[in-house]
């Protein structure tokens, strides 16, 4: 993602420069850049705008689901999950701390404040993965589900996209692949993208992806399981330590909840299926280093 002047934010607010994907203000729709994730430098928390419209709200929902300690949702339609369900998919995601208005580009706007999770890292290695077989949610459009389908017809066949990546490396550089690299990958080349990567730490591929791996099977364990939710365009957030004298370190974190609904007991199988075959393609890879 390009720097964007800090221009129109609160003082002490910048940019949050390590965000990967998502909505970022590079870009112009509009007419109006779009906002992105927000940050006072040193601070553990980064601020996610609330996205318009429903999509807003249910992210909403669900961090304030994932983060009471009883079934009081505010949100009818994730009322219904299942205890055991909440409680594992709140040790898969970030900390929510609650909402904050804040003056951006003269607007009035709502953020949800979120822990960092990249914030522990010296040089962090970040990978954003988007899940499922299907991006589109069940309310979306006829146009946005075609626009969706012809987006990235791999994400039907393999369940998941990259969506882009960062790793901090030696002496303050920074290497970024953005979605447009992501989209040159299919189920034939997505292991070269994932052993860009996962490479981050020299000669230490193995262990950063038996790390991974171990990871994932956590994940794979929720979405075996769980019957409460259904995830459309979210996304795993890998990170891990890139600085070879700090411990690996890896995380794998459940975020984007814009497009996340209430299953009627149902499993996300596509989320399932992508979490399979990426844990195929890692094995793959791991029989090769
Ligand atoms: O479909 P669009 O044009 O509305 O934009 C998509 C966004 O929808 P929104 O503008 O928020 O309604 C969409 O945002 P949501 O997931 O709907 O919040 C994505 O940012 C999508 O990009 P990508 O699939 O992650 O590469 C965005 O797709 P691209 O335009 O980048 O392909
Ligand atoms: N809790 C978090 N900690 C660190 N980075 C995050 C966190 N949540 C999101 N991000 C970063 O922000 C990017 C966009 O987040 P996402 O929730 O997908 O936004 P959008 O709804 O705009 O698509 C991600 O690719 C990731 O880099």
């Amino acid at each position: 993602m390009d720097s964007v002047s800090n221009e129109g934010l609160p003082d002490e607010y910048q940019w949050f420069s390590d965000q990967i994907a998502g909505h970022h203000p590079s870009v112009i729709k509009n007419g109006k850049r779009e906002i992105g994730l927000l940050k006072i430098p040193g601070s553990r928390e980064i601020l996610k705008p609330k996205q318009d419209a429903s999509r807003g709200e249910k992210e909403v929902a669900i961090y304030k689901l994932l983060s009471s300690s009883s079934s009081s949702c505010p949100s009818s339609d994730l009322r219904n999950g299942k205890p055991e369900d909440v409680e594992m998919l709140r040790k898969l995601t970030a900390n929510f701390y609650g909402i904050r208005r804040l003056f951006v580009d003269d607007e009035d706007r709502e953020f949800l404040v979120l822990e960092d999770v990249t914030s522990d890292y010296r040089r962090p290695a970040i990978l954003d993965l988007k899940m499922g077989q299907v991006t589109s949610d069940p309310l979306a459009k006829a146009d946005k589900v075609e626009k969706e389908r012809i987006k990235y017809p791999p994400q039907a066949v393999m369940g998941c996209r990259i969506l882009g990546y960062r790793i901090h490396r030696d002496n303050n550089k920074v290497e970024i692949r953005d979605k447009e690299w992501g989209k040159s990958f299919d189920e034939t080349t997505i292991q070269d993208g994932l052993c860009e990567f996962f490479s981050a730490r020299d000669n230490e591929l193995k262990e950063v992806l038996e790390k991974a791996l171990i990871e994932l099977e956590t994940i794979k364990h929720f979405f075996e399981t769980q019957t409460s939710f259904q995830f459309f365009a979210s996304s795993l957030l890998f990170v891990y330590e890139g600085d070879v004298t700090l411990p690996i370190n890896l995380k794998i974190i459940m975020i984007d909840f814009s497009h996340a609904f209430f299953s009627n007991g149902n499993r996300d199988e596509g989320y399932l299926f992508g979490i399979q075959n990426l844990e195929g393609f890692l094995q793959d890879m791991l029989k090769i280093c």
